[in-house]
């Protein structure tokens, strides 16, 4: 395997290495409708202010049709058999006309090319899908099904077990919790009631804030449906309080995540039995929820569950190691659904991925230097730099607020209150940095994210994409930078074939070094401290680093100076026994 390698990092070049936002040329759409009622493309300039006007709303002729290229007229469905005046062609022509209503007028999202990438040609009214759902459905604004909410509701509606691939951003949440939704609809009602009230669909997330972003996005489509309730169950909120909740209020729809849906199973008097009643099972970030860091937790649960049920596994990255233990969760002969092109990248082709070889002494200035610039070219920037552990993330965030930008921190270490609060106001802001770690990796939903950069290597390939794909969201365009220190470049393999180029080397301002120093020289030791004890940790385990531990020594020691520090802070023996390291020479211990 040949690596990619950087040239060496240069010592006298400046910053403009990052084009500028090319102002090109696109497709939009023309405000124009044909006399057929088709959509006319014309070519214009797409300057900012087009941009900003790019949703636009406009009425089609209610004669413009869309090809249904996946045959919902097929008999296996169930649905829209045939045009003779049965009982179920009256049914069936009742619920199209409520569609046709709801859709009336053919009022017709109109978005920029770009942005209908990842969008088919398929409308939800011509799907058979319950009008309730459907009326949620036009609320949240969704017209078209993406592609990937195309290609897998025929076969989740037939009953199949599917695992799916689609990239970040493109809509694979709907994608699972509508036909979920309208499994649980058709349910005989003595599955709804009786005595234990069962819990129908369990949604599986790796992330807290991922839970709750599903658990919104159920509500979206639940808004017609007034007798299925969702609930969320995720750590950091206090278990007595879920567990009054649950039994104020029970509902069929369970969205938790992994450790703490364990805990109920083993404490919450009459969860198992409510948990019988699962008939869908839904693994998002399937890859994440089966490696190994979940996959106890996750056997635990599945033990607890109805063999006959239906399970959905969905991610943006399936390595073929989770094609090979997916049997753990799902039946034999389960579907494999990808619309990303065999042969394709994993990445949107609209995100400008690159990286940059930094030392760890001047990461930070190199960081003040990105920032600077990405905000100087654009006044609405959304950047989220992620960093390798809850503790560095913290200590670059405080940095960064001392270096006057405007940032937001988020991480395990915060309080469950103040990650959500920070998640929804990053969601809704402009011009607002937030410094992450991997809490943000996964599913996030942040629109309009302008940048992404990460800092030091992530964890894996997976993990690389996954961060990437916070931006370029809902085909948008965004932008990558990977800051990788120069004993580093071994990651490089592990994304040759995605279309990261090396950026041109970064000179930060003189100045700036100083005043980074500055603000680490007020920064609480104990923060420096904690931060290179969780650095050394991750690096300890990290893959092409952590083995060779006497080197391990000197890097840690260049961390540390890079928080200027004259030396490496004493870690506990216990510390240091756990991970490994109390017979490596060169670790101070207390
Ligand atoms: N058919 C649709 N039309 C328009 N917008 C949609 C549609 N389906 C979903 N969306 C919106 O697209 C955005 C991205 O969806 P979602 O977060 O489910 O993507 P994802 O594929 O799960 O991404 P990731 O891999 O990062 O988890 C959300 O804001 C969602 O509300």
């Amino acid at each position: 395997m040949s690596a990619v390698l950087p040239k060496a990092f240069p010592s006298n070049l400046n910053c403009s290495h990052l084009p500028a936002k090319p102002k090109k040329k696109k497709l939009v759409a023309s405000p124009q409708v044909s006399t057929k009622g088709e959509l006319v493309m014309d070519e214009r300039d797409t300057s900012k202010s087009a941009r900003s006007a790019k949703v636009k709303r406009k009425r089609v002729n209610k004669e413009s049709t869309f090809v249904n290229t996946i045959g919902y007229g097929d008999e296996n469905t169930g649905f829209r058999v045939k045009k003779k005046e049965s009982k179920a062609a009256v049914v069936e022509k009742k619920e199209k006309k409520i569609a046709e209503e709801l859709f009336d007028g053919g009022e017709e999202t109109v978005l920029q090319e770009e942005e209908k990438s990842y969008l088919s040609d398929t409308r939800f009214d011509e799907c058979p899908i319950s009008p309730s759902s459907l009326k949620g459905i036009k609320d949240a604004g969704y017209v078209k099904m993406s592609k990937v909410q195309e290609a897998t509701l025929p076969l989740i509606l037939q009953g199949k077990d599917v695992l799916a691939k689609a990239k970040t951003g493109t809509g694979k949440t709907v994608a699972f919790l509508l036909p979920a939704i309208e499994v649980l609809s058709k349910l005989p009602s003595s599955n709804l009631g009786g005595k234990v009230s069962p819990i129908n669909v369990l949604v599986l997330c790796p992330t807290r804030e991922l839970a709750i972003q599903a658990a919104t996005e159920a509500k979206k489509l639940l808004k017609y449906h007034p007798s299925v309730g969702a609930q969320v169950v995720i750590g950091g909120t206090r278990l007595t309080q879920e567990q009054r909740n649950m039994q104020a209020n029970p509902c069929q729809i369970l969205i938790a995540t992994p450790g703490r849906l364990k805990d109920h199973i083993e404490n919450t008097t009459g969860f198992q039995a409510r948990l019988k009643g699962v008939k869908v099972l839904v693994l998002d970030e399937a890859d994440r929820l089966l490696d190994m860091g979940f996959r106890r937790d996750i056997e635990r649960i599945i033990a607890a569950l109805p063999k006959e049920r239906q399970t959905l596994l969905f991610s943006a990255t399936v390595p073929k190691e989770v094609k090979q233990i997916c049997h753990v969760a799902m039946r034999k002969d389960h579907e494999f659904v990808s619309t990303v092109e065999e042969g394709t990248e994993e990445t949107h082709a609209q995100v400008r991925q690159m990286y940059l070889i930094a030392p760890l002494e001047k990461q930070l200035s190199v960081l003040h230097q990105l920032l600077t610039e990405h905000i100087s070219q654009d006044s609405d920037y959304k950047v989220i730099v992620f960093c390798t552990t809850a503790m560095v993330t913290a200590l670059v965030a405080e940095v960064l607020v001392g270096l006057k930008f405007k940032v937001r921190e988020i991480h395990s270490r915060k309080t469950q209150s103040y990650r959500t609060r920070v998640s929804q106001e990053f969601r809704q802001s402009k011009g607002l940095i937030l410094v992450s770690s991997d809490v943000s990796a996964r599913g996030v939903d942040y629109p309009d994210v302008t940048l992404v950069i990460q800092i030091g290597m992530p964890s894996d390939r997976e993990q690389y994409i996954h961060r990437l794909g916070r931006t370029g969201r809902k085909g948008k365009e965004g932008q990558g930078i990977l800051m990788l220190a120069p004993w580093e470049i071994c990651f490089l393999n592990t994304v040759k074939d995605l279309p990261i180029t090396e950026a041109a080397p970064c000179q930060p301002d003189p100045g700036c070094q100083g005043k980074i120093l500055e603000v680490l020289a007020r920064i609480d030791m104990r923060n420096k401290e904690r931060a290179y004890q969780a650095w050394l940790g991750y690096y300890n385990s990290a893959k092409g680093v952590g083995q060779d531990k006497l080197r391990l020594v000197n890097l840690a020691t260049e961390f540390s100076e890079s928080m200027g520090l004259r030396e490496p802070p004493a870690l506990q023996r216990k510390v240091l026994s756990k991970m490994g390291l109390s017979k490596v020479p060169g670790f101070r211990s207390i």
